[in-house]
């Protein structure tokens, strides 16, 4: 377990050292404020994740759980240099975008008979067979998909010659511990090391290990394989939609200086100072969210330790952000092309 800093530890040692990006604890109690109401609702807890999500797997079984681990490996970089250009996928007679539409281009496969989730398949899958199944309905290629053919390879190999060619295994090895299946994740599939170092300090975020984990829960409905006793002790997950989301509700502000660096488009690289003080101050400003929250029910004699974790949040914030897409147009968000995130 050792070598792999804590996320949540990292973003307060980010968000005590941030100079161009400052978590705002009016404005995140502010949040969970508005928030209270809603997170006692059906679809604020772990069901949301199918009832409100079309091409989300609706079984709860080994294959579910492969369909997961195959779109975490790619759940990353999505955003297009230009708004009207964009990757595009056709699937059921409805257009998909950005996250989606890797979920409609894996759903599009299964149905043409490509085992695309299968690890015997994908550890030895081809670019030109990857090509195929990630194919636009549009001018404009999938971002980065010679990165998503060797992370996919070197996943499937993993997965065959250590966990008997399932992720199902993996998760069964963690004995109902996410933070042991994140450590898994993390000691075995060396594209999940979401990391970088900050003020000389190595740093984590961890984003597709902490979401696989999260997912995992969902698909399988936090039941069985699928519950762990300590997922509230994973963080949000640190991508580009939930800083531009905190930002648009005021939890969390940018300077200047870098407001005018993200309205120009600037495109960072991965471990630039920027980018790990807006991820690291995100993941600090929703643990003061949830924080917020569960005093917010304490107060009403109301134990919620259950039902609001930062994976809730998470879900809850990043529907939040593409359901007000017109609204929050003026609050740029990050652009690094990476496999990370
Ligand atoms: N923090 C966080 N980041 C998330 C997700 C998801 C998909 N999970 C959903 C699926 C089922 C569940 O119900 C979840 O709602 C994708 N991403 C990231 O967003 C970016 C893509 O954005 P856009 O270009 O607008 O599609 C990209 O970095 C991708 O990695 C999430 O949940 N949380």
């Amino acid at each position: 377990m050792e070598g792999f800093p804590s996320p949540l530890e990292s973003a307060k040692f980010i968000a005590d050292h941030s100079k161009d990006v400052s978590v705002d604890e009016e404005g995140a109690r502010r949040v969970a404020e508005s928030l209270f109401d809603k997170a006692s609702a059906v679809e604020f807890g772990v069901a949301g994740w199918k009832s409100l999500h079309e091409l989300n797997p609706r079984a709860a079984d080994k294959e579910a759980v492969d369909w997961v681990f195959l779109v975490d490996t790619l759940n990353f970089s999505f955003w297009s240099e230009q708004e009207e250009q964009k990757y595009l996928v056709k699937y059921k007679d409805k257009t998909y975008s950005g996250y989606w539409s890797l979920c409609a281009a894996v759903n599009r496969a299964l149905d043409e008979g490509i085992p695309i989730t299968s690890a015997s398949y994908f550890a030895t899958m081809t670019l030109e067979q990857l090509r195929h199944v990630f194919r636009s309905d549009t001018e404009v290629p999938i971002p980065l998909i010679e990165e998503r053919h060797r992370v996919l390879n070197e996943s499937g190999i993993v997965l065959l010659e250590k966990f008997g060619g399932s992720f199902l295994t993996c998760v069964k090895m963690s004995e109902k511990s996410a933070q042991k299946l994140l450590h898994l994740v993390l000691e075995n599939f060396p594209s999940y090391r979401d990391e970088a170092v900050f003020e000389k300090k190595k740093v984590s975020f961890y984003k597709r290990a902490q979401i696989l984990v999260a997912d995992t829960w969902s698909v399988l409905e936090g039941k069985g394989d699928g519950f762990f006793d300590d997922i509230s002790s994973l963080t949000i997950f640190a991508d580009y939609r939930i800083p531009q989301v905190l930002v648009h509700l005021k939890a969390m502000k940018y300077s200047e200086e870098l407001m005018k660096k993200l309205r120009e488009g600037t495109i960072f690289q991965s471990g630039d100072k920027e980018e790990v003080e807006i991820r690291g101050c995100s993941i600090w400003c929703c643990a003061l969210i949830c924080k917020h929250l569960q005093e917010l029910y304490q107060k009403k004699g109301q134990d919620m330790r259950e039902k609001i974790n930062a994976v809730l949040l998470d879900y809850y914030l990043w529907d939040y952000a593409r359901d007000h897409r017109e609204d929050m147009k003026d609050i740029p968000f990050h652009r690094v092309r990476c496999i990370y995130y």
